[in-house]
């Protein structure tokens, strides 16, 4: 069976705040909200994929916490999974494949219309969230 494409989504946390990301790209997942992240390149494991993921898209650096469990089926041979992550330099600026980034508190969280498939690994979150 062939193996699924793993995406890793962070959930960079800063407290008691959750960075979400909104897709500019492409035009069906344009405008709605992610955990910043993408695909794991052959060879690679996930928490580097992360690290450099998150130095790419957001300018920062950032170190994998703990992966939160469970994974979540995206397009066609795609899977996501998901670790908490926290910052340890810069200040995160939406620089590639978004336009606009929110800090969101548990209470705000589902303000942001997330992508569809994101809803339960968003869910999960918060339930490791501040354990
Ligand atoms: N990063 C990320 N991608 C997600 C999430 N949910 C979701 O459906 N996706 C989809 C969008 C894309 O089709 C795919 C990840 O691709 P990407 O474009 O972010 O990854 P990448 O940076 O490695 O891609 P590329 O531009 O190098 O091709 O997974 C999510 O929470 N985070």
């Amino acid at each position: 069976m062939t193996q699924p494409i793993v995406v890793v989504g962070a959930a960079l946390l800063d407290g008691d705040r959750l960075l979400a990301a909104r897709r500019s790209a492409p035009p069906e997942l344009a405008g709605r909200w992610e955990l910043p992240g993408g695909k794991v390149e052959p060879g690679e494991t996930p928490e580097h994929a992360l690290v450099r993921e998150l130095r790419e898209e957001l300018g920062v650096t950032a170190e994998p916490v703990g992966r939160v469990p469970g994974e979540w089926p995206l397009k066609s041979g795609y899977v996501l999974r998901v670790w908490t992550a926290r910052l340890l330099a810069g200040r995160p600026e939406p620089l590639q494949d978004h336009d606009e980034l929110r800090w969101l508190t548990p209470d705000e969280i589902w303000d942001v219309d997330w992508l569809d498939q994101d809803v339960a690994a968003v869910k999960a979150v918060l339930t490791v969230w501040n354990r």
